[in-house]
């Protein structure tokens, strides 16, 4: 990225960065990486909805706080909280904003909960919703600025039992594509990076039905069956496909370094030709049934197993 390697910056000529969800996954390996940057060229702000879940991070730097790192507790989803974040960065510049916290549901929509729904807009849309307003007015009078967004290749096409997490990043990327045209004056450059699956708390945290659980009781079965085989396909593509959190790392510090990031950044190329499929038919007909041959085989739901 042509950055010097040496020797340290001065702490006022450091890039400052601050980041959600840093207690795990994304977050926190990006984070640590930036934090334990050699040439000190960083100054990172990471943030964590419960702070008794920092010990991670510092463990990953070796168990101690370097001056490069400051841990603050935020979350997305409580105003007073960012903006008490805000307040404790007040007089300091931050130069980037890394909008990264985010929550999965999965699960046929039938079993998706009200509840469950309006957590998961909350923090993955209005979540990043209340960042950027939290910081942006400073990065404004500055006209200077990046915002890196998390989102996902689920925000980029329909993917199938994922229809309410991919409603959230579709959001989010209708949010960021209107925001980049009106900040393009003001010189602040805002990226989405799409990953695809990467091995992180991800999956473990995400909320989704168990397939022979009470919430599948009252569905039908062919939508039982359906689920089934997505969840075989999603088990093997997370065992033999899925990036390791370090793969997808060099698309944010891309996006962090580069004079003039683009719009997207793609860490994978797993669902590019479908992808490229689904641009080049715009009434979506041959991306929806490419979709389901692929995953469900083109037969009927109760045919042959996977
Ligand atoms: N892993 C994957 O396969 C993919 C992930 N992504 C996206 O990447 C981003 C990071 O996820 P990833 O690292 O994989 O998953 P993790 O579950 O490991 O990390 C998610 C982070 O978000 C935090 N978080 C959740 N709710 C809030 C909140 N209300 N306020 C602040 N922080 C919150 C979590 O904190 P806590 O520990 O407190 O829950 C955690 O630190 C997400 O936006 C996700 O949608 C995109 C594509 C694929
Ligand atoms: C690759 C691939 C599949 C799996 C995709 C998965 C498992 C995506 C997970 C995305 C995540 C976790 C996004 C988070 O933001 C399918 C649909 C089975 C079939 C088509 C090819």
């Amino acid at each position: 990225m042509g950055w010097p390697r040496w020797p340290a910056l001065p702490a006022m000529e450091r890039t400052t960065v601050l980041i959600t969800g840093c207690s795990s996954g994304i977050g926190l390996a990006l984070a640590a990486r930036l934090a334990a940057d050699a040439a000190r060229r960083f100054k990172v702000y990471a943030t964590m909805r419960d702070l008794a879940k920092g010990e991670r991070l510092l463990e990953r730097l070796g168990g101690c706080c370097p001056d490069t790192l400051e841990v603050l507790q935020l979350d997305v989803t409580d105003p007073c909280s960012l903006a008490a974040a805000a307040q404790q960065l007040q007089g300091q510049r931050l130069d980037v904003l890394v909008c990264n916290a985010g929550v999965g549901l999965m699960g046929p929509l039938e079993t998706c909960s009200d509840q469950a729904m309006k957590t998961l807009f909350d923090v993955n849309l209005f979540g990043a919703v209340r960042t950027i307003q939290a910081f942006l007015p400073a990065m404004k009078s500055r006209r200077a600025g990046r915002i890196i967004v998390s989102s996902s290749i689920g925000g980029l096409q329909g993917l199938p039992f994922n229809a309410v997490y991919c409603a959230s990043k579709f959001a989010v990327e209708g949010l960021c594509e209107s925001l980049a045209i009106v900040l393009r004056p003001f010189n602040i450059h805002l990226t989405l990076v799409e990953c695809g699956p990467v091995h992180t708390s991800f999956l473990a945290n995400l909320q989704r039905p168990d397939p022979e659980g009470s919430e599948m009781r009252g569905l039908d079965a062919e939508t039982r069956e359906l689920y089934r085989r997505y969840l075989w396909h999603c088990q093997s593509i997370f065992r033999d496909a899925a990036q390791e959190v370090e793969e997808v790392l060099p698309v944010f510090l891309e996006a962090i370094g580069s004079p003039s990031p683009p719009l997207r950044c793609a860490s994978t190329h797993l669902l590019a030709p479908l992808w490229r499929l689904r641009l080049s038919n715009p009434d979506g007909s041959a991306y929806v049934r490419a979709m389901h041959d692929f995953v469900f085989g083109g037969g009927e739901a109760s045919g042959d197993q996977p």
